[in-house]
């Protein structure tokens, strides 16, 4: 092969760029500290040679699970020897970019005991758990209920005798089934299991349960416990190991109940504290909320991918003497560019759901639980928007990228792999969006009782107004005004909102109704969502952003999100009256356009991500753009090319070709 050129290919298209990209990035970050924090992290994973990742697909089970392991504690002698704070060891984590046990345990198994312990259980178990002295996971879906929480099997009956809890699976169903870290690595696991008491049934509570002894990592007497097998794709989520776990009457201490919702007494009393049950679930909470800011990160991952590669990849056409970009055919504009424009705009509703969940957080400690049902709607809503819509994302630019997208060297089968569980842990997204819809028809039969809506149902206060308001666009540029598009997504979702709760009054029984309009309530759920993702990037927008020309870039972004939103669900927007005809015509005249003022700073807007080469995985989305040898070179790595003459050639090849050669001599 011809010696390869140390040259960007993609250095034309970076010099286009009408914007500051730097401070691009650091919006992008989160801030100058965040993303000098980011960039440290990165390039001391990437310059890492035990963090390498390019043979993932290729390594058998028990291989990946090992190499794993090795990486995690790797990094954890690292984070150690360095001295990383939280936020260096979770960015370290993030760009070492592989799912491990490490995540349950710091991301569900510490959670847990933080939000549900009490101030003597947290004091006992954090600091073993902050050293990993003891590793945790999070055991609740079983394997006859995820979905339904109150229906899990596994019994915790209380033994006042012993002042002891006796944990049981009952039936095969109440194994549990499918946490993350539980199949090879954890010693213990903070167990969802329905407390009893004298013989009565109190619903579901958590209890931190030890697996396996902290000497030889066997199982202790009364466990049963494994690895619940392969799952989709190559590499991928195969590097976690999700377990099943049989309890055969496993006794652990009273103390080992986390108490911050309900308290056994050493009598075997049950008493209810004051907080609300929900807490139960606030872990889930807490995860969803992380989920949000995630899928920002695998979004613009896939679009840093297929931009990059659009404007390297050229097909057919002339422009000055060469074939067209791709980039520049305006059906690979319209696809691509709301997705960067969808990846921007879920920064930003992340940013905005952390703060909503801090807020919350501190009201709990000060006792204020006003805001939880709404913190749940959102978490759950926004967990669903974001997942679904990045997962389908992903799938999108394999799509934009040609053939070549679906090689593995491309990097997005499995980060489509990776990704996609994310539609349904922490919640089946169609389940959680039915959450939003119950909060909403609460919120609006609440109305006329005089309790007020909050936070993001703050404009069906404006319900009147919403129900006949006629949309403001008399001309193309009406449609760049953040308030017609805010009070129009508002229209829509009031709306339909208002419809399905008349169609739902006419229920005798209101479960009835939840049943037979569910598909409806999905829609209201998602129309919603999507307002207060088009808000929360307005109202970004509405803060000083620094940087010359980003702003407007920004500006561009925002309005072919919300345009591009318009024009997928055009038949809500035309069915509620809300626009007609003509001004979704001029709309999709603005997409065009917005689209040709996006196209110079396509590759900026995606360099702004600050992806290194090592963590995009990718050879369609290298920095320079240098596709062509690189595609060579990885497939020459291939196993399969590693003799000229294929294993099984003498056995099954040869004989096949032999046998024809005979029969045309016949
Ligand atoms: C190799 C490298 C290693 C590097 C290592 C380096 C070291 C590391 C250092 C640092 C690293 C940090 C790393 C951190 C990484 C973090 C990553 C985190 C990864 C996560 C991975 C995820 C894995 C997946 C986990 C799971 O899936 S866990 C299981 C999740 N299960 C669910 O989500 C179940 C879904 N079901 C439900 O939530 C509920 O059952 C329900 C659907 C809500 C129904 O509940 P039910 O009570 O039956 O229903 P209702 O009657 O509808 O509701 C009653 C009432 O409650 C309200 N409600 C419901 N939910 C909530 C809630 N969550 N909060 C508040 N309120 C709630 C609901 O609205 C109702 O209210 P009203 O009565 O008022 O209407
Ligand atoms: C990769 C991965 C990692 C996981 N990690 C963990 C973990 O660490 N710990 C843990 O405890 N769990 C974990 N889980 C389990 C996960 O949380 C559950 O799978 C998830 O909550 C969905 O529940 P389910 O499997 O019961 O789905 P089901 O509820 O059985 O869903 C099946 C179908 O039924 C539909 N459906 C269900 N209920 C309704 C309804 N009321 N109305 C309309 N449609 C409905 C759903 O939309 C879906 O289409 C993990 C799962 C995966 C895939």
């Amino acid at each position: 092969m011809e010696a390869e050129a140390a040259v960007d290919y993609l250095v034309d298209e970076r010099s286009k760029a009408q914007f500051d990209i730097d401070a691009m990035k650091i919006i992008w970050a989160g801030g100058k500290h965040e993303f000098e924090v980011s960039d440290r992290m990165a390039r001391l994973v990437a310059s890492d040679p035990v963090f390498r990742k390019d043979n993932r697909a290729i390594l058998d089970r028990k291989e990946l699970f090992k190499n794993t392991l090795r990486k995690a504690a790797h990094a954890w002698k690292r984070i150690i020897e360095l001295r990383l704070s939280e936020q260096e060891a979770s960015k370290l984590r993030f760009f070492v970019d592989e799912p491990a046990y490490t995540d349950l345990h710091w991301g569900m198994f510490i959670p847990v005991i933080k939000g549900q312990g009490t101030e003597e259980q947290r004091k006992k178990w954090l600091p073993m758990a902050y050293r990993m002295q003891i590793i945790g996971c999070y055991a609740q879906t079983e394997l006859g209920h995820g979905s339904n929480v109150q229906g899990l099997e596994t019994t915790a009956t209380f033994d006042p005798e012993l002042d002891e809890f006796v944990i049981h699976s009952p039936t095969l169903t109440s194994s549990k089934w499918w946490p993350g870290g539980l199949g090879r690595a954890s010693t213990h696991a903070v167990v969802f299991a329905r407390l009893i008491t004298d013989g009565k049934d109190h619903g579901i509570n958590g209890f931190i349960v030890q697996l396996r002894s902290l000497d030889d990592h066997l199982p202790l007497p009364g466990i049963i416990i494994g690895d619940i097998g392969m799952k989709f794709g190559n590499g991928a989520y195969n590097t976690m190991d999700n377990g099943f776990l049989r309890f055969d009457h496993v006794r652990i201490p009273r103390d080992q109940m986390l108490m911050r919702v309900k308290q056994v007494t050493r009598e075997g009393k049950v008493v209810q504290s004051d907080v609300p049950w929900q807490l139960l679930y606030g872990t889930m909470v807490y995860v969803r909320q992380t989920i949000v800011a995630d899928a920002s990160c695998a979004l613009s991952r896939a679009v840093c991918i297929a931009t990059r590669y659009s404007a390297v990849r050229r097909q057919f056409g002339s422009q000055n003497g060469h074939e067209t970009q791709v980039i520049d055919y305006r059906t690979q504009q319209s696809r691509l560019f709301p997705l960067l424009a969808s990846a921007y705009a879920f920064r930003f509703v992340g940013e905005w759901l952390k703060w909503l969940y801090m807020d919350v957080t501190q009201r709990l400690q000060a006792r204020d639980f006003s805001t939880l049902p709404e913190a749940h709607a959102c978490t759950a809503g926004l967990k669903s928007l974001t997942t679904s819509v990045t997962a389908d994302a992903i799938e999108e630019c394999r799509k934009l990228c040609g053939g070549h997208g679906y090689l593995c060297s491309s990097g997005l089968p499995e980060l489509f792999a990776v990704y996609v569980p994310a539609c349904t842990y922490e919640g089946d997204n169609i389940v959680l969006l039915l959450q939003v819809a119950r909060f909403l028809m609460k919120t609006v039969s609440q109305l006329g009782s005089g309790e007020r809506p909050v936070g993001t149902t703050t404009y069906l206060l404006r319900l009147e107004h919403l129900l006949q308001c006629p949309c403001d666009v008399q001309g193309a540029e009406d449609w760049l005004k953040p308030d017609v598009v805010v009070q129009l997504f508002e229209a829509r979702s009031a709306r339909m909102t208002v419809a399905c709760a008349k169609s739902l009054s006419k229920f005798s029984k209101p479960e009835d109704g939840f049943m037979d309009l569910s598909a409806d309530l999905v829609s209201v759920a998602t129309a919603h969502c999507q307002l207060i993702v088009v808000s929360k990037f307005v109202e970004k927008l509405q803060q000083d952003i620094p940087g010359e020309g980003v702003k407007q870039q920004l500006e561009a972004l925002c309005s072919i999100y919300a345009l591009s939103l318009l024009k997928k669900h055009l038949g809500d927007f035309l069915s509620t009256s809300c626009i007609t005809s003509k001004q979704a015509s001029l709309a999709n005249d603005v997409l065009r356009s917005l689209y040709s003022q996006v196209r110079p700073n396509a590759i900026a807007l995606v360099d702004a991500f600050n992806y290194t080469d090592h963590f995009l995985g990718s050879v369609l989305g290298r920095y320079d753009g240098n596709v062509y040898p690189k595609l060579y070179e990885e497939a020459l790595k291939d196993p399969l090319n590693e003799s000229v003459v294929p294993d099984g050639y003498h056995e099954y090849l040869q004989p096949v070709l032999k046998q024809r050669l005979r029969t045309a001599r016949l």
